[in-house]
């Protein structure tokens, strides 16, 4: 197999070098080796990503004819002489990637994960076979194969190959028990068959996927992402796919995910993210989140931006060849009112507004210089109504009325503006909350305010065809080059032709077969960026699936701002209602999801927690359990014998922290892993109230902290909001009695295999029974 990706590899290179090497001449050649490039190195970096761990499982098919596998679909997508399955008494080998030998018959020598053939993989037992005889899991170090587990799945098979496994859980454990590196890995070698059927659920609508810390929800819409590209390729390579995080520290953790599943047309990003040219990450006191996101600053910005359509107070007087014209409260009332009858948003209406307005002067204008002083009628014809029309259109101070009476605004002036003088839009205590100077950065809660106002000014076509213009005026300058260049390399490429030959000289050059301007034209039909890329740069993009983490924590507002991203309401929607943090963010998944898709939803549930030990579990369920005495947290998948605990620190809380940091790293369970490479192994993280960081930090060696700390580090110094959807192999809390529930409930939730806590104040109730460990 890697003789085969080696091959493959060295095809993609020979090719992306090949294209290079052509220069820059001609130019169809030219744009032709920019999408080369492209596409061969999105290839490579699918090979070189997977190249770690190729290959981790093999299927061994039951000879026995009266099992039939039910396996009907091809073992890669667009193979129909494959239909109908594999023959039994066959094995397969699942990997990251399908592969095919380089025969004749392109014999699929490695079966991609996502294909319906490699299913039985994760989904058959001793109870429900599905046709395997064994199931194998390969563990691999580069390329060499360290260890073999085999599960015997047909008990009538007497066959032994000395490697079996007789729980079959031994790699899901060694994975869970593994020290963590600060960046989230794949779980294709061990998805369990309960998140199995989550990540290949039917495409369609919204799924939501709820369950407590550790149930694999990251990981479950992250494999989902890899699997609706490959089974939607076509669809969502074109549209490509969001994955909605709640901040950029959680985005770098689980970055590594999909490339290392040979996927990268994803967009990660998180709501402060998805405006284009703004990235906010800014964050609000948690009054201002709790208004900024609710439903109705949508009702708000709309109220804001019609006070923008101003009436004169109370008259504006305009000079217009020798004469005065006013323009009153009542005449632009009219205007108003009947530009607001069309309905369309606030720039895309300033057209008809300025129509009326000239409109009015004209009238007001024809009607002073035109009127018969006898008999009062207008003397002027059609032709002289135009021309004064036109000339009111060149005056001036015709328009320095219509942009005082009907401005052309940008979604940034609205919400700064805003947020300036919110008062009289909302309540005096929601206007304090919000209320900023216009220079303050962009918080996270603005995005979606931002994106609203941008619907409600709609495009002004005339400015985005300025911008268009602006362009497309580059492009052609830099078309220019291109075929100067190629012109100027002529006589180069004519040298070698024989110099009696008559027709050299009227050899077609690139300037007599193209103009600067249809090159031009050429290129902007041939933008090669990636799906994604594009997505990044484009407010409007309709994505071909939406996919959010920790999607309880969404405001109204970002809900609405997701929803213009996704017209086919095509979401995986991923979330635990219990660790609910932010003030803005939604209880019920009706309420987030009725204004939208009414109760056309699916809902599904993961109930087994695969990070935290049974011990730590235990003491963070009844955080929760205090305030919801029902309460039932996810059954932890392993205990490893090791009790949280709670040391109360005399005085000096910094080197109490600093003692017990030492002492939970490396925490004991990992000291053997610590040896391996003389790379520190293990991750440890100290959660803290935000106002001891400083003091903390300046005690504990090496520490990283602040808004994006480098979680690859050996020790974190994290706020809980920050240790959202993160892991670490030991967890040291600090002050939980400040902490809310929810956030204590994530902050004790994060370690796979070691709990401490130090406090100086109260401890909390339910942590008491950690105290006694001490
Ligand atoms: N099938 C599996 N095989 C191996 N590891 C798994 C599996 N499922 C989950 N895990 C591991 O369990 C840990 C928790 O998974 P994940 O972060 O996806 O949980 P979560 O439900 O999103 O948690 P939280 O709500 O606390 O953020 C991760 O280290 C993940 O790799």
């Amino acid at each position: 197999m890697y003789a085969r990706v080696d091959a493959l590899r060295e095809d993609t290179e020979t090719s992306v070098s090949e294209a290079l090497a052509q220069g820059s001449t001609p130019m169809q050649a030219r744009l032709e080796r920019d999408i080369t490039v492209a596409e061969r190195s999105r290839q490579l970096a699918a090979l070189n990503a997977v190249d770690g761990s190729l290959c981790f499982g093999r299927i061994d098919m039951s000879p026995k004819l009266s099992d039939p596998p039910p396996l009907s679909a091809s073992l890669e997508r667009g193979d129909p002489h494959e239909q109908g399955g594999p023959p039994p008494g066959t094995s397969h080998h699942i990997g990251r990637i399908g592969l095919r030998a380089d025969d004749a018959d392109r014999t699929p020598i490695l079966i991609d994960w996502r294909a319906d053939v490699a299913r039985p993989f994760y989904l058959a037992t001793g109870h429900t076979p599905m046709g395997l005889r064994r199931r194998r899991h390969l563990t691999t170090e580069g390329r060499r194969v360290t260890a073999l587990h085999d599960e015997i799945l047909d008990l009538g098979d007497e066959t032994r190959t000395g490697h079996e496994d007789p729980t079959g859980d031994a790699v899901l454990l060694a994975a869970l028990n593994s020290a963590r590196t600060g960046r989230m890995s794949d779980i294709v070698q061990t998805i369990q068959a309960e998140q199995d059927r989550i990540i290949r659920a039917p495409h369609r609508g919204v799924l939501v996927v709820e369950g407590g810390p550790g149930t694999g929800k990251t990981a479950v819409a992250l494999h989902r992402a890899a699997y609706l590209l490959y089974e939607h390729r076509d669809l969502l390579a074109r549209r490509a796919v969001l994955i909605v995080g709640p901040n950029p520290a959680f985005l770098g953790y689980i970055g590594e995910v999909l490339p290392s599943l040979g996927e990268t047309g994803v967009l990660l990003a998180t709501v402060g993210e998805l405006f284009p040219g703004v990235r906010a990450t800014a964050k609000d006191t948690p009054e201002a989140a709790r208004v900024k996101g609710r439903a109705d600053m949508a009702d708000v910005l709309a109220d804001v931006v019609r006070d923008r359509q101003a009436l004169p107070d109370p008259v504006i007087a305009i000079e217009h060849d020798r004469e005065v014209l006013m323009l009153d409260d009542d005449l632009v009332r009219v205007a108003r009112e009947r530009t607001r009858a069309a309905d369309l948003p606030h720039n895309v209406a300033r057209e008809h507004f300025e129509g009326h307005i000239l409109n009015t002067l004209t009238d007001l204008m024809a009607e002073r210089i035109g009127t018969d002083p006898y008999d009062g009628s207008n003397l002027l014809d059609p032709s002289d109504i135009t021309q004064i029309r036109d000339e009111l259109a060149e005056n001036d101070e015709v328009w320095a009325a219509i942009d005082q009476l009907w401005p052309l605004l940008t979604p940034h002036r609205v919400v700064a503006d805003f947020l300036a003088e919110p008062d009289g839009y909302v309540s005096p205590e929601d206007a304090d909350a919000i209320r900023r100077p216009v220079t303050r950065a962009w918080t996270t809660g603005d995005v979606p305010l931002l994106d609203e106002a941008a619907e409600l000014l709609g495009r002004d076509e005339r400015t985005a065809r300025a911008a268009a213009e602006l362009e497309r005026e580059e492009q052609i300058a830099y078309a220019q080059g291109v075929l100067d260049v190629s012109y100027a390399s002529r006589t180069y490429e004519f040298d070698d032709k024989e110099e009696d030959d008559p027709e050299a000289s009227e050899v077609l050059s690139a300037h007599d077969i193209i103009d600067a301007e249809r090159f031009a034209e050429r290129q902007e039909e041939e933008d090669h960026r990636s799906a994604a890329e594009r997505a990044a740069a484009d407010r409007t993009w309709a994505f071909g699936h939406i996919i959010v983490d920790e999607a309880q924590e969404l405001s109204p507002m970002a809900w609405r701002l997701l929803m213009r991203r996704s017209p086919t309401r095509s979401m995986t929607l991923v979330g635990d209602p219990a660790q609910t943090a932010e003030e803005a963010g939604v209880g019920a998944w009706s309420d987030i999801l009725a204004p939208y898709v009414e109760d056309r939803f699916e809902r599904t549930r993961l109930g087994v927690n695969y990070r935290t030990p049974a011990e730590i579990m235990e003491l963070a369920a009844g955080v929760v359990r205090a305030e919801h005495p029902d309460f039932e947290p996810p059954s932890s998948v392993r205990s490893t014998g090791v009790r949280p605990w709670a040391r109360r620190a005399a005085a000096d809380l910094p080197a109490e922290v600093a003692k017990a940091v030492a002492e939970l790293t490396p925490s004991p369970k990992l000291s053997a892993s610590l040896e391996q490479g003389g790379a520190p192994m293990g991750r440890l993280a100290v959660i803290a109230p935000r106002d001891l960081h400083r003091s903390l930090a300046a005690r504990l060696d090496g520490v990283t902290a602040g808004a994006e700390p480098d979680l690859t580090r050996t020790v974190v110094l994290l706020d809980p909001r920050q240790a959202k959807g993160l892991e670490f192999d030991s967890v040291l809390v600090v002050e939980p009695g400040r902490f809310g529930t929810s956030d204590l409930y994530v902050a004790l939730t994060r370690a796979t295999q070691a709990l401490g806590i130090v406090h100086t104040e109260e401890l909390p109730p339910a942590l008491a029974p950690a105290a006694e460990h001490d």
